[in-house]
């Protein structure tokens, strides 16, 4: 698309333009398209690829964790890089190597070649992100040179994206709930993405240091009642206790600890295969948190509010609104009771993950 069909963009400047392509990029790698990141390759999920079969002349690219559970140390990667590329070898089924799910059934032969990236590292770290903020699995065919009418992505833009950057309030109403009649929702939109959208939640009459809740969406537990985790005990409860002091619950879109529904399901198949809730975010390729927390602190910016008390267990909540402008003046414990379907998960929340239980 030329430049003159989109004149919103351009009034805007070049920086606009180049996140829009950002955000083309990770649409058009979630629909199974290939995408170009600047000065480095070609990309293409693996997952757009039917089982079995390849992109011609590619290699892998795949995050450090994916490569630590696949025991690829032979290289400089190792150490703090952001991707690992790996040489396809006619024994390495691409989906195998992007997908934990048979790493038991069907364990690896390897030696794994894998190859040094040089300066082409950033594009790859890039080319990664792009896949994890498409909700896909970070394992991607790779190959070099262009390809004619494909999309371009800067690698910078890419890797300096933040979500709180970009959020817009669009709508607000009163919206009446079963435990706190006296409620409004604010809804907020991030710029640049098709969704997901976030809402804030202004129960009663919230005080000048509000009771606040920052709560991470989980469809199997706010909807369906999941026992495996804690999150629609902990909603309600937060809502309830809200409710009778005034305060804010914002609720991030960010299902899974931010790897998405599927991928969550995922790392629940491998947690069914006695892996805990971090490794198998970590098997998956995953950081064990990909939240971007400090969207919280941007919200409560465009609500006005600097100064809370905060509703949580885990420590990273208080270190992100502190980082995000907003002073935490007193943490308030949420823990609720375990069920025998969630203790181990709690439990590897408090040691592995420093959660206060
Ligand atoms: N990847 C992954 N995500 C999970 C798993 N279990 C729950 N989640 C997600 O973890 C998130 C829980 O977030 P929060 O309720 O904000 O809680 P928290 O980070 O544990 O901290 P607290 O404020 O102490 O409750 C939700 O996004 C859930 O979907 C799991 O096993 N794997
Ligand atoms: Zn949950």
């Amino acid at each position: 698309m030329g430049e003159a069909q989109r004149p919103c963009a351009v009034d805007r400047g070049f920086r606009l333009l180049s996140e829009l392509e950002v955000a083309r990029g990770v649409d058009d790698l979630r629909r199974g398209e290939i995408v170009v990141v600047r000065d480095g390759d070609v990309a293409l999920s693996v997952q757009a690829v039917e089982r079995g079969g390849a992109l011609a002349g590619a290699d892998l690219l795949i995050t450090p964790e994916r490569a630590a559970t696949l025991k690829i140390v032979n290289q400089r990667a190792a150490a703090g890089a952001g991707a690992v590329r790996l040489a396809r070898a006619a024994w390495m089924e691409p989906h195998a190597v992007a997908d934990p799910v048979d790493d038991l059934a069907t364990p690896f032969k390897g030696p794994f070649p894998s190859v040094d990236l040089g300066p082409a590292e950033r594009a790859a770290t890039a080319a990664l992100r792009l896949a994890k903020r498409a909700a896909l699995l970070p394992a991607l065919f790779v190959r070099d040179g262009a390809v004619a009418d494909t999309l371009v992505v800067d690698a910078a833009e890419v890797l300096q994206w933040r979500r709180a950057a970009a959020l817009d309030v669009v709508a607000r109403a009163r919206l009446p709930l079963a435990a706190a009649p006296d409620t409004q929702v604010v809804a907020f939109r991030s710029r640049h993405e098709g969704g997901p959208d976030h809402l804030a939640l202004i129960i009663g009459s919230p005080g000048d240091v509000p009771l606040v809740r920052l709560h991470s969406a989980c469809l199997t537990g706010d909807l369906l009642g999941s026992l495996k985790c804690d999150c629609g005990p902990q909603l309600q409860a937060a809502i309830a206790r809200i409710a009778a002091e005034g305060g804010m619950l914002l609720y991030l879109q960010q299902e899974g600890r931010g790897i998405g529904l599927l991928n969550k399901l995922r790392a629940y198949a491998l947690q069914d295969q006695g892996f805990d809730t971090v490794d198998a975010n970590l098997r998956l390729g995953f950081a064990e948190d990909e939240r971007d927390l400090e969207l919280g602190a941007a919200m409560l910016g465009k609500l006005g509010v600097a100064r809370i008390r905060l509703l949580t267990n885990n420590p990273l909540k208080v270190g992100a609104f502190e980082a995000g402008g907003v002073h935490v003046v007193e943490r308030v414990s949420h823990v609720l009771p375990a069920n025998p379907h969630n203790a181990a998960y709690l439990a590897t929340k408090r040691d592995r993950q420093g959660h206060q239980l």
